[in-house]
């Protein structure tokens, strides 16, 4: 588990930044100053230091000379760009700008920790990534803060250096196929490719020559030998998507594939040796299939040696604004509407639905409004979802933020501090010592946002305070 060190003066936001790197899984120490850390901790023995640029005593940045060996992330406000550039200059490897949300810190922190370990193999064959290191954590791959997918993150980092069969299981649109690359991108056979088949895509009168490929001649239209996709593979790995589907004789030649090792093409008598590490997904329930004979029992034990459930998104739910965001970024930058926001009511929607089409379904929604969208604000009509099941309660939750883009409604973050909390309290603990535009600064807001916040929130600015 990587160690992570927090130096940070603050103790509101240090607590925020313990607890969610905590939540994510970290082991976590904090400090309040440098000397304070040199005192308590080896700073150098960490995987990371996480540290504010602006601290009492020494600077942030003086971490990057006293720990050369660990990476060191620094904090800084908008105000304090300059700083960060020169942190960077310094020796930093990455800075931060306040507020950041729980997402923007969790893949900076991810991004920073994965290169630190092996170097990336030059092989990368066209199609298939290869073991960079961003792809060296399924939470890099696939987003899931959540607990259920925490599990799942966690028997993908097993079972993927090993060669075993991996049956993935779950509803249409959770995730399947993401899986599945993540177990290829974090095996040892990462550089060579990943071959992905939908077994219900391909017709049933090709799907043999398709997998197992055919001799020239094999059957009418065969004018040539063709190389199959399990041999295309060679070395990699191949998904097979909706397993389920794969007609009986399809069934028995991959039985065979399994058992042996080896294939042979269609209208070929000769047998030659592969080494392919199966996935399988399907979204039915195969052992029931078992039972009334549309599946080889053989082929679903063959298969099933490690099975790996993806949850529905109903199941999910701490994670759906996250995914939502994360979509909302990624549609806002392709179609050109990078200032793209989710209305509350907007929000509330997507937390209410049931999602039957899981995390692709989503993604469309997302997808649809973006495109319709006229403005910067995303309504419910534009997300046009059937607004079922009722509405839950569910806290904002930030570590340091001023807009609403830094709401997040994680219910395992429920004990954290609110958007207006953390607002509130950093005012009031603060306002005495701090000028209003030193505290505008910190919290990364311009003194007229400050002064609304204050008025909204039934805070006013002390007659005693200075600027
Ligand atoms: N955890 C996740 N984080 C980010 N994107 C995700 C996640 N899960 C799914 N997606 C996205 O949702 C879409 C559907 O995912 P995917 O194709 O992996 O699902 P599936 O379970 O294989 O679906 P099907 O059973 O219909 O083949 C994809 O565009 C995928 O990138």
């Amino acid at each position: 588990m990587p160690r992570i060190l927090i130096v940070e003066d603050e103790d509101i936001i240090r607590s925020a930044i313990r607890k969610l790197l905590q939540h994510a899984g970290y082991e976590v120490s904090d400090a309040g100053s440098v000397e304070e850390a040199e005192q308590n901790y080896e700073p150098d023995q960490y995987d990371l230091i996480i540290s504010d640029l602006r601290l009492p005593g020494a600077a942030g940045t003086e971490l990057i000379n006293r720990a050369p060996n660990t990476p060191v992330l620094i904090m800084t406000s908008y105000a304090s760009l300059r700083s960060a550039v020169d942190s960077m200059k310094m020796g930093a490897v990455e800075y931060i700008a306040k507020p950041f949300d729980h997402d923007e810190m969790l893949a900076a922190v991810s991004n920073i920790l994965a290169r630190k370990p092996t170097a990336p193999d030059s092989s990368e064959e066209p199609g298939a990534s290869s073991s960079t290191p961003e792809n060296s954590d399924p939470a890099n791959i696939m987003f899931g803060h959540c607990e259920p997918m925490q599990r799942v993150f966690t028997l993908i980092r097993k079972v993927a250096p090993t060669e075993t069969t991996v049956l993935i299981q779950g509803e249409s649109g959770t995730g399947k196929e993401l899986a599945a690359r993540a177990l290829h991108l974090l095996s040892p056979r990462a550089s060579k490719p990943l071959i992905s088949v939908n077994c219900a895509a391909i017709p049933e009168s090709l799907i043999e020559s398709e997998l197992f490929g055919h001799e020239k001649g094999a059957f009418t239209g065969a004018v040539s030998a063709r190389t199959g996709l399990i041999e295309a593979a060679d070395g990699g790995s191949l998904f097979l998507d909706e397993i389920g589907e794969l007609p009986a004789e399809a069934q028995a030649r991959l039985l065979r594939v399994l058992q042996e090792s080896e294939i042979r093409r269609v209208g070929s008598t000769q047998s030659r040796k592969v080494s392919v590490r199966m996935i399988a997904a399907t979204h039915r329930n195969l052992k029931a299939m078992t039972r009334t004979g549309e599946f080889r029992e053989d082929l679903y034990y063959r298969l099933n040696v490690m099975q790996i459930r993806i949850p529905p998104l109903r199941e999910r739910q701490s994670d759906i604004m996250g995914l939502a965001r994360r979509f909302l970024k990624r549609q806002g930058e392709k179609m050109g509407k990078p200032n793209l926001n989710l209305s509350p009511e907007a929000m509330r929607a997507l937390e209410r639905h049931r999602w039957p089409g899981n995390v692709r379904e989503l993604e469309n929604a997302i997808e649809r409004a973006t495109i319709l969208c006229d403005n910067d604000v995303i309504t419910p009509s534009l997300l046009d979802l059937d607004s079922e099941g009722g509405e839950e309660h569910i806290p904002e939750t930030l570590v340091a933020g001023n807009n609403e883009q830094t709401r997040t409604n994680d219910v395992d973050s429920a004990n954290d501090l609110s958007l207006e909390d953390y607002f509130q309290h950093f005012v009031l603990e603060n306002q005495d010592r701090m000028s209003e535009t030193e505290l505008a600064q910190k919290l990364g807001i311009s003194r007229k946002s400050l002064w609304e916040r204050r008025q909204r929130l039934g805070i006013p600015r002390k007659k005693s305070s200075g600027n």
